[in-house]
């Protein structure tokens, strides 16, 4: 039987990326894909283990459960979840803001910040957005992750205020923000617990070879030109946090509580771990 695995393509997991690119993707049958897609692809048990945003354990903590030590996650500023507005955030009301469409968590996140902090209730739409045409017209505010996200971080259009949400969770909560973790469907877990436990060591075991490969991995990436090596090295393992300990998980469990506070989901769950 060959796993079948989820894989976000962006450059916060970028020392699984490069594991993968150097062995450990061996035996493994992978898809490469934005977290919206690969949540979907999980959900539809197209997947048995993969990269999925937090939020799609809170919806699906029936058939799921989440691997130990990893995840995606920071402590304050994460550089590549923003909120990208026209206007000062106290200002947003009532207006129109565009969800990215490649988003999960964020979608939740965004919701909760602008609710909670500056008690703004949008008209929200999700949309594909690009970094070129940053707020489309006729909205006030959009919300990017991932690289688009990154890269507006570095080159901020004129007149445009940014908000790192990440940051902003931060400010409300005092907590950490997990954005992603990955899950196996419990079908999988239960029938295939050797797999998974080869799965699971490939991904926590690429996060631990990260200080030993960095400077390699971000050279590879280098070459498309859209980030510098300073802000790759400030982003991988300082900005982005990929330690699922009991810090992290006291930030997942206040984000699934306020979610479900707020009505975004219909009950926090239990946070279950698979063994490997
Ligand atoms: C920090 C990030 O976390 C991501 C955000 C996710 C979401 O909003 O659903 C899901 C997984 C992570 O890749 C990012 O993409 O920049």
């Amino acid at each position: 039987m060959v796993p079948r695995v989820g894989h976000i393509a962006f450059l916060n997991v970028l020392p699984l990326t490069y594991a993968l690119a150097h062995g450990a993707a061996e035996g493994l049958d992978i898809l490469r894909a934005v977290p919206a897609q690969l949540n979907d692809r999980l959900e539809a048990k197209h997947l048995d283990v993969s990269g999925v945003s937090s939020i799609t354990y809170a919806h699906h903590a029936d058939d799921l459960l989440i691997l130990p030590d990893v995840c995606i996650a920071s402590d304050g500023d994460v550089r590549s979840v923003l909120l990208v507005s026209r206007v000062p955030a106290e200002e947003i009301g009532a207006q129109r803001v565009v969800l990215s469409d490649k988003s999960a968590s964020s979608h939740v996140l965004l919701k909760i910040i602008l609710h909670r902090l500056y008690d703004a209730a949008p008209m929200y739409e999700v949309r594909p957005l690009t970094p070129d045409d940053p707020v489309p017209d006729g909205a006030a505010a959009s919300m990017f992750i991932g690289d688009d996200a990154l890269e507006l971080y570095h080159h901020a259009p004129r007149g445009i205020y940014i908000y790192d949400l990440a940051r902003e969770w931060k400010r409300l909560t005092g907590l950490r923000m997990v954005f992603g973790i990955w899950a196996a469907a419990r079908s999988f877990a239960a029938t295939h617990p050797a797999a998974l436990h080869m799965v699971h060591e490939r991904i926590a075991g690429a996060f631990r070879d990260w200080e030993r490969v960095k400077d390699a991995a971000i050279g590879e990436v280098l070459a498309d030109g859209r980030f510098t090596r300073t802000e790759l090295t400030e982003y991988l393992g300082h900005a982005v946090v990929w330690q699922l300990d009991a810090e992290t998980l006291e930030g997942l469990r206040c984000f699934y509580r306020y979610a479900a506070e707020d009505g975004f989901i219909r009950r926090a769950p239990a946070i279950e771990m698979a063994s490997v």
